[in-house]
């Protein structure tokens, strides 16, 4: 039986949830003795084990503790390569949102490392450094890389689109509510009854809830919605070089006030949030003055080669007001099979477990 080493980049929300469910895989019967933790750190320290493997349930503890080496970021490849001691397929599992990690997925592929990831920002950033991934995965000594957790966390998003293109089937339309965030946001805030507690007070508990992105400001700038249709877009062949510079070339609604958008502190800017809620307040009571709910959604018109992040108003029966809760997501793919009706996938669509599960699911698929 073979043997999968795995290295963990990133211990946070996400990573620490993964590293359970990588306990709870490894002691089952399904993959004894086939997965081995050989590397797990932070932005600051690094655990490294080269024979019998780490415990995936003491890594992010021992982390918080200040055990390991310390880390230089610019020694992470080196360092990976050092730890990799033998010949057994490795894969390298990305649970950061840093876009210096995901810089190195190119060389990662091209030394034959497989690569896991929720980490949005390879794949919906510059054409060129999405390019780079395709063309290192290509190669026949090259590492694959698996990133079904980039949208709608472990639902079968990106599998199905895969899936719907692999098999010839044409993509005319896809629509829906992308962030588990402003699901969360918009199914608590603007209800059709147009009244409930304030704008600032439901992001913090987003937050609380761990949907938000470490900064919530890129949650309600748009941002990650963009990067999703990004990421789905660049799957579909018409578009594939349609967003050269990945998802500050899509039309973005941002929610985000402006004299907050340069807060980089997370903690600041949801402190300072409640400075805004009047503004909010105004969005709400004209939706329910025209008998609509508010909901932040993402389209991509694949014919008109429109791709979209918006906030929209929605009549009070439609399903958007009235089957979406907590942090669900909903995406209908229109599709030359699939029509006059679409394929629709929904579910919770943030939080550590459910992205988890689809990093989890992906690491099964290589084994
Ligand atoms: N929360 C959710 O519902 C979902 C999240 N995701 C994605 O999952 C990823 C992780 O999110 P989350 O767990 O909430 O983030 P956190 O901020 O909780 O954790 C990030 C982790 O990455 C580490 N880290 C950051 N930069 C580096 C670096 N350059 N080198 C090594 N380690 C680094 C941090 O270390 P330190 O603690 O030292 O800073 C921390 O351990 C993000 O890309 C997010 O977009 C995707 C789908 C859903
Ligand atoms: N912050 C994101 C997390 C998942 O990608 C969201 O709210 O959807
Ligand atoms: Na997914």
């Amino acid at each position: 039986m073979s043997t999968l080493n795995v290295a963990v980049i990133g211990v946070g929300l996400v990573g620490k949830e993964f590293l359970n469910q990588l306990a709870f895989v490894g002691a089952s019967d399904l993959s004894s003795r086939r997965i081995r933790l050989i590397y797990a750190s932070n932005s600051k320290r690094a655990l490294r084990e080269d024979s019998k493997g780490l415990d995936p349930a003491s890594c992010s503890q021992r982390l918080a503790d200040g055990e390991g080496e310390e880390v230089a970021l610019a020694e992470l490849p080196r360092l990976l390569e050092s730890t990799i001691v033998d010949r057994h397929r490795t894969v390298i599992v990305d649970n950061t949102s840093s876009d210096y990690v995901a810089s190195l997925y190119p060389a990662f592929l091209q030394k034959g490392f497989d690569v896991i990831t929720p980490n949005k920002k390879a794949f919906s950033s510059s054409l060129k450094l999405y390019n780079d991934i395709i063309f290192a995965s290509r190669f026949k000594e090259g590492g694959k890389y698996l990133n079904e957790s980039t949208v709608g966390a472990g639902l079968p998003i990106i599998a199905t689109l895969r899936d719907l293109v692999a098999s010839g089937d044409e993509v005319i339309k896809i629509e829906g509510v992308l962030s588990g965030t402003l699901s969360y946001i918009f199914n608590e805030y603007s209800t059709p009854l147009g009244e409930g507690p304030s704008f600032s007070s439901i992001v913090a508990q987003a937050r609380e809830k761990g949907y938000t992105e470490p900064h919530p400001g890129d949650d309600l700038n748009g941002a990650d919605v963009a990067r999703k249709l990004t990421i789905l877009s660049r799957m579909i062949p018409s578009l594939r070089s349609h967003l050269p510079e990945g998802y500050k070339s899509v039309s973005i609604t941002s929610l985000v006030p402006d004299a907050l958008a340069s807060v980089t502190s997370g903690d600041e800017f949801v402190a300072r949030l409640p400075e805004y809620d009047a503004e909010f307040e105004k969005l709400r009571e004209e939706a329910k003055k025209e008998g609509k709910v508010l909901r932040y959604v993402g389209v991509i018109d694949v014919q008109a080669k429109v791709v979209k992040a918006a906030l929209e108003k929605y009549p009070a029966n439609h399903a958007f007001a009235t089957s979406l809760q907590g942090s669900d997501n909903i995406i209908a793919f229109h599709t030359k099979r699939y029509s006059p009706r679409p394929m629709i996938v929904q579910g919770a669509g943030a939080g550590a477990a459910v992205t988890a599960m689809g990093i989890m699911s992906d690491l099964l698929k290589l084994l």
